[in-house]
């Protein structure tokens, strides 16, 4: 009990941590012209009743002067309550206004501070409110019915007062008829109660629909969302039909739960036509739905807000090393990915990386090679065994610290719609200085120059250099290589690979593989299948060792070897190398990294994609690209 109060008190903290002195102050006196408004009706009835009264129990005799008397008092009822409404709608309009728009855009800051902040397998764990299509649409939608909310609903629009109005005349009303005639508005009091007892139950019914209708829009959202990112996967599978079916399934139950709260609202809305002084109250229900879908997108935005991630880039916890070595080292690591538990990632990897040498990692698709570099910048936490930077279990780090150690370079580097030097930039607080000098070691210097704006040009180039160059600028003491140049079109390859050769001496380099010439030059290199270490030692070791066709490095380098010797442009294209792949390498399971990579950097791609999934069984049930060498 006690910690639910404190999970509760710590909750509401940070809900109104986004409310500072100001936008209090703009809801205090929102809230009064709110009152002041709703109270315009109730204090003109008192006075025309009065009127009506005084008319009641007037004698005959009307003369001019008692007429004259009550026309100024009519008038200067009209006049007040039109000056009363006008203020009054005038400072709620303005507070309640203004303060929506500090709220929500604070809100927005905070809630992609946190997304930002997540764990990596937050995202992929296949749940509502982490997919990229309900971050979006909560930025985007959610926030802004918010907005509206706290700026229309709650405040008096030119034509149509709204709840707080509505709530206020209420009361006030509730109030002024105890004044007037206390017994009556006891009288009628059960009358109100078993409006509002029943309006309050049906609010949480709501609350509990829009959630479940938001829930189901963020997964009909992220099915959508996929489905379109592998149009043609999709295509290609024949499966429209089928997704079309998850997507109506999922709608069906969204259109049930819309069906059946506007059911309700319309049964409320009749209610509050044809009763009485209930009437105001009720009045304000038909806003109550919107008022709840903000609540249920509120309560969803606060709960990601408060979310602590599992693995907390901002933690501030954790040691940070006076000097790094950037000897690196996986003991027994065994890992499963957060949202494939039940598959082995990896198994007792024990890798030692010696300060300034360069590990190469190779293997087939899917052998765990790209997991052992998230492992080591804690995207995910291990499931057995430890990771050790110069002798320091990695948990124990600091973990912003940590990754400031490393840079990454993947196949496809992510480069924002910014100029060239603020990518290069990106994630550094480095001089225009120290930008050349890296575009300069990422041998992009020249190129970038020649653009029409230099380093501010803003562009979509397939040109990696750049990020190369933004991983320079870090300076790390760790580089992480994830096929970072197998997209690169030969010659800018080469350049590419000098610039990182020259710039990494000194390094402790990680290097994922996609051709013979980079890992060769390896300190060492291991061999991945199925998540775990086949083989390790230096290229020509391994060569040496491994003189039988057994072995699955050697088997690599000469399917390599013979199958990029026939024609220079597309050296699967000749039936020698088709035959020589089947006669000799039937078993393709033990090499298909070698077969894949390859085919991805010659011009016409020998194999269909179906190989670079390269789990089936032999060569001869692959089917070639070009109809003269179909499989047999
Ligand atoms: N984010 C993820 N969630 C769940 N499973 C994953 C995830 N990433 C990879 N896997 C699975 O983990 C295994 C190892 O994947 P990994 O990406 O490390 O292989 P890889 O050797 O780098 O392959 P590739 O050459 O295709 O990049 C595969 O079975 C893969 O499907």
């Amino acid at each position: 009990m006690k910690k639910e109060m404190c999970k509760l008190r710590k909750k509401q903290k940070n809900k109104s941590r986004l409310l500072n002195g100001i936008d209090k102050l703009l809801m205090l006196l929102g809230t009064l012209g709110s009152i002041g408004d709703g109270l315009m009706t109730p204090l003109n009835m008192i006075i025309l009743s009065s009127l009506i009264a005084d008319f009641g129990t007037a004698d005959d005799s009307f003369s001019n002067k008692i007429i004259d008397e009550y026309a100024l008092k009519l008038l200067y009822d009209a006049v007040g309550v039109g000056v009363g409404v006008g203020v009054s709608a005038f400072i709620e309009g303005f507070c309640w206004t203004r303060t929506a728009e500090r709220q929500t855009s604070r809100m927005r800051k905070e809630y992609l501070k946190s997304v930002l902040r997540q764990e990596v397998g937050f995202f992929e764990k296949q749940n509502a409110s982490s997919s990229s299509f309900q971050v979006i649409s909560t930025i985007s939608t959610d926030t802004h019915i918010i907005q509206d909310v706290i700026a229309e609903k709650f405040e008096q629009k030119a034509t149509d007062s709204t709840c707080l109005v509505h709530l206020s005349v209420f009361i006030c009303g509730l109030i002024i008829a105890f004044f007037l005639s206390w017994r009556l508005a006891l009288a009628s009091f059960p009358f109100s109660l078993g409006f509002v007892i029943p309006g309050v139950a049906f609010g949480s019914l709501l609350m509990k629909l829009s959630m479940k209708m938001k829930d189901t829009y963020g997964i009909t959202g992220s099915i959508a969302e996929q489905a379109i990112s592998s149009i043609r996967t999709i295509y290609s599978y024949d499966g429209e039909s089928q997704m079309g079916f998850f997507l109506l399934q999922t709608e069906e139950k969204a259109e049930a739960a819309f069906l059946y709260s506007c059911l309700f609202g319309s049964w409320r809305t009749c209610n509050a036509f044809f009763l009485g002084d209930v009437r105001s109250c009720m009045a304000a229900l038909p806003n109550l739905s919107i008022i709840i879908e903000a609540m249920t997108a509120a309560s969803k935005i606060f709960e990601l807000i408060d979310r602590k991630p599992e693995i907390d880039s901002e933690d501030t916890n954790g040691r940070i090393l006076a000097y790094v070595r950037g000897d690196t080292e996986f003991k027994e690591v065994s890992f499963s990915y957060p949202s494939r538990p039940q598959v082995q990632g990896l198994q007792k990897i024990c890798l030692k990386v010696k300060s300034g040498k360069t590990v190469g990692i190779v293997g087939g698709r899917g052998s765990g090679k790209s997991t052992i570099v998230c492992l080591l910048e804690r995207f995910y936490d291990l499931v057995k065994g430890d990771i050790l930077l110069d002798g320091h279990k990695i948990k124990r780090l600091k973990l912003q610290w940590l990754r400031s150690q490393m840079v990454l370079v993947n196949q496809e580097p992510v480069l924002f719609a910014i100029s060239i030097k603020e990518n290069i930039l990106f994630g550094s607080g480095a001089s225009m200085e120290m930008v050349i000098e890296a575009a300069k070691a990422g041998n992009a210097h020249e190129f970038i120059v020649n653009l029409p704006n230099g380093h501010d040009t803003h562009d979509n180039l397939d040109f990696n250099c750049r990020a190369i160059a933004r991983a320079l600028i870090k300076d790390p003491r760790i580089l992480l290589l994830d096929e970072a140049t197998s997209a690169l079109e030969a010659q800018c390859e080469r350049l590419v690979q000098e610039a990182i050769d020259q710039a990494s001496q000194g390094w402790t380099t990680i290097v994922i593989a996609h051709r013979l010439t980079t890992i060769r030059k390896a300190d060492k290199i291991i061999v991945l299948q199925s998540g775990t270490i086949v083989e390790t030692g230096s290229h020509d070791k391994l060569m040496q060792i491994n003189e039988g066709e057994d072995e699955v490095y050697f088997n690599m380098v000469k399917l390599q070897q013979s199958t990029s010797s026939n024609n220079a442009d597309s050296p699967y294209r000749s039936k020698e190398a088709t035959s020589y792949l089947r006669r000799k390498y039937a078993n393709i399971q033990k090499f298909p990294f070698i077969a894949r990579s390859s085919w991805q950097n010659s011009t016409a791609a020998p194999f269909s994609p179906a190989i670079s999934t390269s789990y089936a069984p032999s060569i001869q049930s692959y089917s070639f690209c070009d109809n003269d060498y179909e499989s047999s």
